[in-house]
């Protein structure tokens, strides 16, 4: 891939292999500062496990993950390993891993409109609120990059349509790059960058662009949904074994193709979505 200077991090022909199992392979990816990568894919198809390559928290086993030197990352994970009969107040939350001040806490909760929450129990937030301290953590040290998987869990649509919105604010105010994953294949931010669809490996990648400007799903999702989400359609045709091989809709196996042959996807209204489809090899 296209290696720049400036990249966050970059991840080139990344794949983890667990004993005979490849989890994800292939994987070519690069955030820059300021720019939205979303990755999106079915549940199993290795957005997490990239996350976690990009974050350092898994080696590649083949290919490589390289960080800018002195990077800081910011992390929101999809799960949070909190015992939820205990009583945690959100100022104690934000400081379990970073020795912040008041006015940091304040600062940090602030810009994602939930300064409000400083003294509210952890256990009684609603979703939305949840998603906001949990991007208020992790942006409190002003992160170079920002990993968050799956932003808007146990949020409404209209809560969605807002945490997309402050993510792309916090794009603008920090400055960051920002590399998120969504496993709903059908809402994508407009916003971001690039899509990267995974699916064992890379299937294709391109800007939402196309289809959130189309007339047609404007209509259908109304004109402000339009300018935060994007409809984003995926037909597989083809599946990726256990043991790395490719079996395609007529059957047919092959050992050594990462699923060259990929249908065109469409909008919802039928309108071709430009993906630039990237072989794998
Ligand atoms: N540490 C691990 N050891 C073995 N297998 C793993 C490990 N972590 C993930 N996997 C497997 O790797 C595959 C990809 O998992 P991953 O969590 O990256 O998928 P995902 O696209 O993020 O899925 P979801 O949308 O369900 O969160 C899954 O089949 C999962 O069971």
């Amino acid at each position: 891939m296209t290696k720049s200077a400036t990249s966050l991090v970059r991840l080139d022909r990344a794949g983890i292999r667990k004993g005979t199992d490849w989890l994800v392979r292939g994987v070519d990816l690069s955030v820059e500062p300021g720019e939205i990568v979303t990755l999106i894919g079915p549940n199993g198809s290795g957005k997490s496990t990239t996350a976690k390559m990009a974050l350092g928290i898994m080696k590649p086993s083949e290919g490589s993950a390289v960080r800018n030197r002195g990077l800081t990352v910011g992390y929101v994970p999809q799960k949070l390993s909190i015992d939820w009969t205990l009583p945690l107040s959100v100022r104690r939350f934000l400081r379990l891993t970073n020795p912040l001040t008041d006015a940091e806490c304040d600062e940090a909760l602030e810009k994602t409109g939930a300064k409000r929450l400083i003294n509210a129990e952890m256990r009684s937030l609603s979703g939305g609120e949840l998603q906001r301290v949990m991007l208020a953590r992790a942006i409190a040290r002003a992160p170079g990059l920002l990993v968050l998987d799956e932003p808007v869990q146990g949020v409404d649509y209209v809560g969605e349509i807002a945490i997309y919105d402050l993510i792309s604010e916090i794009r603008s105010a920090l400055g960051c790059g920002i590399l998120m994953i969504s496993h709903d294949l059908h809402v994508v931010m407009a916003a971001a960058d690039q899509v990267i669809c995974l699916n064992g490996h890379v299937c294709c990648r391109g800007t939402p662009s196309d289809v959130s400007q189309n007339v047609n799903y404007q209509a259908l999702f109304g004109a402000r949904a339009g300018t935060a989400l994007a409809v984003y359609e995926h037909h597989h045709d083809h599946v990726h074994l256990p043991d790395g091989k490719v079996q395609h809709d007529d059957g047919s196996l092959c050992s050594d193709c990462l699923g060259e042959h990929h249908e065109h996807d469409h909008g919802s209204d039928g309108a071709e979505v430009q993906l630039e489809h990237q072989n794998a090899r």
